[in-house]
């Protein structure tokens, strides 16, 4: 074993420009963290930019470092998905090679009426959406008569909102456990069931951090079960449990907002562990990405990198920092989806000789469950090239 603990914290949605295949998508020419800077030309990003972010690729605003502190590069996804569970997993090692079933009619009739009968109240809305939008249109109705708000998007997802003062958080979870449990199978498989619990008054609707998601369980092993099945921490931070249906964790610290994800995550890197810190910080993705808000998607950059030197800080010689992302979200791309990106990839131990270098163009995400495997002498992923190599640690 190199490295005792390796920390990855994923940016959710933090892409660094269109894959080679994005026209298939409808994405060619997105650039999340390219269009963020051309639109925020103040964004100040000093510790990002230390490490070697803007030597990934140019970007307006974060300038090249001359010696960055970490190695650096960009990953590509092979895929066939730009939604966050195709992204984490392939990150750990899974190629989804058939797609997630997408609804961009709404649900069959079928299954909405499977869903009313089983939770005993109507559904309205069904149909592609933007979660906010929904809520505008009918959050009067949903006050007036008690039915579903249910919406999806690009996403194979099933979104449920509901407001907390007409349907009781419980009776909402209940109802995302029975959708989950009749869209498992075909012909109706269905991504993710979202919770999406709200408050407020008519136009001034707020969704509350409440929000809970039930995912497939992943299309199979990933390096996480192999690290812990060895006896390795597996310690998750946000989101992470959810996505990987508890698969693989050892420990899991749901999280309400990305400074809490953060702080979590800063108190975790303080006490010894041996193994693996997996954080997702999401606020990137759902509160500006899909928002299409540059501006606040920038100032969530800005809070991440205040705390990047505290992170580094706890980062010890015998530790990695990986910061990566899962796809794009380019919040200035017509429509209110993720984009079809590379992600970039920076990895900083205080000890690295080799700082300062390229890893170059990995052609999967999977590439970081190789390394994460070769470090622990566990299998290998099925798809993947481990880049351990590469980082050398002086003395
Ligand atoms: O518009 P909202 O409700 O934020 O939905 C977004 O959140 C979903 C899950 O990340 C995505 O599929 C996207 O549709
Ligand atoms: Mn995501
Ligand atoms: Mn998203």
């Amino acid at each position: 074993m190199k490295f005792e603990r390796i920390s990855v914290i994923v940016l959710d949605s933090v892409g660094i420009g269109a894959l080679p295949d994005a026209h298939e998508f409808g994405d060619e020419g997105s650039h999340t963290l390219g269009h963020i800077g051309e639109h925020v030309p103040g964004m100040k990003l000093p510790n990002l930019a230390a490490l070697g972010l803007g030597n990934i690729a140019p970007l307006s605003t974060i300038p090249a470092a001359e010696s960055p502190l970490a190695c650096y590069g960009k990953m590509a996804e092979v895929s066939v998905g730009k939604d966050t569970m195709t992204g984490h997993w392939e990150l750990m090692g899974l190629k989804v090679e058939v797609p997630f079933q997408v609804y961009p009619d709404g649900f069959p009739a079928e299954l909405i009426e499977k869903f009313e009968q089983l939770t005993g109240r109507k559904v309205i809305g069904n149909k592609p959406a933007s979660g906010t939008e929904i809520l505008d249109e009918y959050g009067e109705e949903q006050l007036r008569t008690g039915a579903w708000i249910v919406y999806t998007s690009a996403d194979s997802v099933m979104q449920i909102a509901a407001h907390e003062d007409v349907i009781p958080l419980e009776e909402l979870y209940r109802a995302c456990e029975i959708a989950r449990e009749i869209t498992l199978n075909d012909p109706y498989v269905v991504g993710r069931i979202i919770a999406r619990p709200y408050i407020g008054e008519p136009g001034a609707y707020a969704r509350t951090p409440n929000r809970h998601d039930y995912a497939l369980e992943p299309i199979g092993e990933t390096v996480l079960d192999h690290i812990k099945d060895k006896g390795y921490d597996v310690i998750s931070v946000g989101k992470i449990n959810d996505i990987f249906t508890g698969q693989g964790i050892k420990e899991s610290h749901p999280t309400k907002s990305n400074l809490d994800g953060i702080k979590t995550t800063i108190e975790l890197l303080k006490r010894p562990f041996n193994g693996m810190l997996f954080t997702n910080l999401v606020d990137f993705d759902s509160l500006y990405g899909h928002r299409r808000d540059p501006e606040g998607y920038a100032s969530c950059l800005e809070e991440f990198d205040q705390y990047l030197p505290e992170l580094m800080q706890l980062t010890g010689d015998k530790d990695l920092l990986i910061i990566t992302a899962d796809h794009g979200n380019d919040p200035t791309w017509p429509g209110t989806d993720h984009t079809r990106e590379y992600v970039p990839i920076l990895i900083y131990n205080p000890l690295l000789a080799n700082s300062s270098s390229s890893i170059g163009i990995r052609e999967t995400f999977a590439d970081l469950a190789a390394t994460i495997a070769h470090n622990f002498e566990v299998a290998a992923p099925n798809i993947g090239k481990s880049f351990l190599e590469l980082l050398n640690v002086k003395g």
